[in-house]
């Protein structure tokens, strides 16, 4: 089995209930087992910025689920939950990041992992370090890089214990 973290965000519709409904689909999705939540944050949107805020969170799995085919799970509960690409980094009902996965390193024209843009993200790394403080860039814990970004004002928790099946 390996250990997966992922990022969840939404910032159209009802977002709170989005969230549910994805964790819930990646909770009984066969291969994945859920390991840990973060508190939810409401958080003000980075790279396109005339939207509304965005709930984000991060959630650890455990899968089977190799990372090629866990990016079409992935992209196959965002298209149930009925997200649309419009504008990039603009509104949507959700979206599903792979963050790390195990120790690899890949990047190709479909995926890259670790994610690309997840070390300069305060509204990821926050609650990443949430279920895990002990994850690493290099020799630097989250905690310090968090510490350094701009946008960390930004992010403010928003709800703790919020998942319970929906
Ligand atoms: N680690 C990853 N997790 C999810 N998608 C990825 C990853 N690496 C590459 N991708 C690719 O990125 C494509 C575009 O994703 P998407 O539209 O969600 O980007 P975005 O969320 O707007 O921006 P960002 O990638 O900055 O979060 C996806 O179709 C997918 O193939
Ligand atoms: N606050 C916030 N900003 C964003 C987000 C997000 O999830 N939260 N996702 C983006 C594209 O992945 C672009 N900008």
């Amino acid at each position: 089995m390996s250990e997966v973290y992922l990022s969840l965000g939404s910032n159209l519709g009802d977002r709170e209930e989005n969230l549910k409904r994805a964790v819930f689909e990646l909770e009984h999705w066969e291969g994945i087992i859920l390991k840990k939540l973060s508190p939810i944050y409401e958080t003000k949107p980075v790279g396109y910025l005339n939207q509304d805020m965005f709930l984000n969170i991060a959630v650890e799995v455990e899968t089977n689920i190799g990372p090629y085919d866990l990016l079409k799970v992935v992209n196959e509960i965002e298209k149930k939950l009925k997200r649309e690409r419009l504008i990039r980094w603009g509104p949507r009902t959700i979206d599903i990041d792979i963050l790390l996965y195990d120790d690899i390193e890949l990047k190709d024209e479909v995926l890259s992992i670790p994610h690309p843009r997840i070390w300069e993200r305060a509204f990821v790394l926050i609650p990443l370090s949430d279920i895990n403080p002990f994850i690493k860039k290099g020799d630097v814990y989250i905690k310090d890089l968090i510490a350094e970004l701009p946008d960390k004002e930004g992010v403010k928790l928003y709800k703790e214990n919020w998942y319970n099946g929906v």
